[in-house]
């Protein structure tokens, strides 16, 4: 990959390759957009099948991160962090404390908290280190677990998604295929099941989908491969990105897709075969914005108060009614609508700030 001519073309600002000697960390930090403030981002943990997939990975998060900040009303930019390795197997103390000091190292460019592979007590071991850290336990002074106000966020925009297609918010008896039941998909079936949804999950992870039936003994359990043809209303990822392409769009048989996971869409291009389906798409960064407005929310005011993030994360419903509303009116796909306004929000701010103030 040519990387400088990929940081032009995506507008990036900086990437950084970490690795310590002692402990073996390899990690790629992208910061892609600081007009609106410090990059903010998580760090995932994945064991990439080479440095290509990990780098690609962290620049399309990194710059996902930067258009959530911008339609969640948050004054940070896009960044984030990937640990090449297994959560499985790779983790300990010395690895999240090199992690810490290279975050460090950064001065408070870059702030990172969990993601797909890391959680909060991982961060624990980071802390001795920097305090440009979010989501820590609330035992340690954190706003906790960030998987809560992304479910709740999810939930909502699949509300606003069937006000749109049904005429209806209610989720009662609608049908919903969910793949992936992690930290953000289990929380799904808890609110969904309440508001008497009929579900149907799939996961890699045996143990996940057996902590799901322990509690939903009579909840539909299908095989990953078969989740994409599920007939329902919603099919929901919550696993990882790419997930919409080339082979799995023409599987579909569901009117609306709403999920937590970051970088949906393969390519763009695959917004535009779902909007020509028919299908309507709940962008994923606007979507999953919940971890992100509470994070955004504790280092904003300095405290973390949950309460305070639960109603934050209610403009996410009307910020997707908006969206799909101009996506009909103007006939365009919800994805462009989407980053239409997330980059008038950049350039608006971008341009304010360059009124010279003495500071
Ligand atoms: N946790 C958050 O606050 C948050 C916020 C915004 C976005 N997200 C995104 O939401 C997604 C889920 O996050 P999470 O925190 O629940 O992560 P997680 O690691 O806890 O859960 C992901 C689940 O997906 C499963 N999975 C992976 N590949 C799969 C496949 N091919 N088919 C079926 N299942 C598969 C994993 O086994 C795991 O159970 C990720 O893409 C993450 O980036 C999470």
């Amino acid at each position: 990959m040519d990387i400088f001519r990929e940081m032009e073309n995506g507008g990036f600002e900086q990437v950084i390759f970490n690795y310590d000697k002692t402990t073996g960390l390899k990690a790629i930090i992208a910061i892609h957009d600081t007009t609106l403030g410090p990059a903010l981002g998580g760090c995932r943990m994945w064991p990439y099948e080479d440095e290509e997939h990990a780098l690609i990975d962290a620049l399309r998060l990194a710059r996902g991160m930067t258009y959530k900040c911008a339609v969640s009303d948050a004054n940070f930019g896009g960044g984030k962090t990937v640990i090449i390795g297994d959560p499985k197997k790779d983790k300990n103390e010395g690895l999240f404390r090199a992690l810490g000091r290279y975050v460090q190292s950064l001065n408070g460019r870059y702030y990172t908290g969990t993601d797909v592979g890391t959680y909060g007590d991982d961060f624990v071991y980071a802390a001795r280190e920097t305090g440009y850290l979010v989501g820590l336990p609330e035992e340690y002074g954190g706003s906790g677990n960030s998987a809560v106000p992304t479910a709740y966020g999810v939930y909502l925009g699949m509300k606003a998604a069937a006000k749109t297609v049904y005429g209806d918010e209610s989720l009662k008896g609608l049908s919903v295929a969910i793949q992936g039941v992690g930290k953000v998909g289990a929380l799904l079936v808890d609110d969904l099941v309440k508001d008497g949804a009929e579900l149907t999950i799939c996961d890699i992870c045996e143990e996940n989908v057996k902590k799901v039936q322990a509690k939903y003994p009579d909840i539909k359990v299908v095989g990953c491969d078969e989740i994409f043809g599920v007939e329902c209303g919603i099919f929901s990822p919550c696993a990882l990105g790419g997930v919409l392409n080339d082979e799995t769009i023409p599987m579909l048989k569901c009117k609306i897709i709403a999920g937590s996971a970051n970088n949906q869409l393969l390519e763009e291009r695959h917004g535009d075969l779902l909007h020509e389906r028919g299908i309507l798409y709940a962008p994923d960064f606007v979507v999953n914005a919940g971890g992100l407005i509470q994070v955004a929310d504790e280092l904003e005011m300095h405290g973390t108060s949950k309460a305070r993030v639960m109603k934050k994360t209610e403009a996410i419903y009307n910020i997707l009614l908006k969206i799909f509303a101009v996506s009909k009116e103007k006939n365009i796909p919800t994805y462009k609508v989407a980053d239409m306004l997330a980059e008038e929000r950049i350039n608006t701010i971008g341009r304010i700030k360059v009124n010279y103030i003495k500071k």
